[in-house]
């Protein structure tokens, strides 16, 4: 349930008239490094309202890369990154804050400080960019810790509670402005399978519910083919992209070795969607 459209105060007042654009994000001929070396480049995707897109790839082809330059932490050296039709890469330092509050971002670590309660966690973003009251705030982050099963843990701090726990609350905390977007660095690292899936269906029902656009940086295959609609695949020899589109009839239909040996690397073993399992029986 988005709290903007129920009693839940909400972060944000979006103007009703605004044109609503299908396509959320237009990454266009980017080129992306550090200190003048450069770690990927001509990368061009788009990603649709509510899509759950996956950048994957094998250890050090550029994905966190990537994320980091989509989201500002480091400026692209060509190329442009549009948010919902508006250029974000080349926009006013304080245009950019303004896409920021747009955002939720979701770290490896989950990133909560350990000497607060999850309550003052997930408190903070709308301590920073909202004018909401205290007692609104309190509303606000009981709601989000609810959308991720911790009702009842605000007055826990992150060490009192599992590494799967840390996580969903990373997430409420990455929700608490309604994002239109969030990004995750591999997420489910250092979580066992089930957890894992745990975490996989919870931000499958994030976007049913609330039509957010998820950006996932990732290279497990469970959850890549649990819920990615479609990939971007990353290689670091190709300094670049080397495929695009739904992982499942990529990991068939690419005449790319690198595409399908990644793709089927457990995949045959565990199909877990049934346009895999079709077209591997015929
Ligand atoms: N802050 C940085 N400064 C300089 N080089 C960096 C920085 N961050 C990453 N790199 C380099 O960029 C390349 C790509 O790293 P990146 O972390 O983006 O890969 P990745 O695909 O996310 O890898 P992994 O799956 O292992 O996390 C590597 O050669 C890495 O050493």
């Amino acid at each position: 349930m988005n709290t903007s459209a129920s009693n839940v105060p909400s972060p944000h007042n979006p103007a009703a008239s605004a044109p609503v654009a299908q396509t959320a994000i237009n990454v266009e001929n980017l080129r992306c490094g550090y200190d003048g070396r450069t770690v990927i480049e001509n990368i061009n995707f788009t990603v649709g309202r509510g899509e759950i897109f996956f950048i994957v790839g094998g250890s050090g082809c550029g994905k966190s890369t990537l994320l980091k330059h989509m989201i500002g932490l480091h400026q692209p050296t060509a190329g442009r990154v549009v948010y919902f039709g508006e250029d974000f890469t080349n926009a006013s330092l304080a245009r950019r804050r303004e896409h920021l509050k747009t955002f939720g971002v979701l770290y490896q670590s989950a990133a909560l400080w350990s000497s607060l309660t999850l309550r003052e966690n997930v408190a903070l973003p709308l301590e920073e960019y909202t004018t909401l009251t205290k007692q609104e705030r309190d509303i606000v982050v009981a709601h989000k810790l609810a959308q991720v099963d911790l009702s009842g843990f605000e007055d826990y701090y992150p060490s009192e509670i599992s590494g799967g726990m840390k996580k969903r609350a990373g997430l409420a905390r990455a929700l608490a402005l309604d994002p239109k977007i969030v990004f995750f660095d591999e997420p489910s690292a250092g979580l066992d399978p089930v957890t894992s899936r745990n975490l996989d269906n919870l931000l499958l029902s994030i976007r049913d519910s609330l039509g957010t656009t998820l950006i996932i940086v990732s290279h497990e295959l469970a959850s890549i083919y649990g819920i990615a609609d479609r990939i971007l695949m990353l290689d670091r020899e190709a300094r670049g992209a080397i495929a695009e589109g739904p992982p499942a009839q990529l990991a068939v239909s690419s005449t790319d070795t690198r595409v399908r040996d990644f793709l089927q690397r457990g995949a045959l073993a565990r199909p877990q969607r049934d346009e895999f399992r079709v077209k591997n029986e015929n």
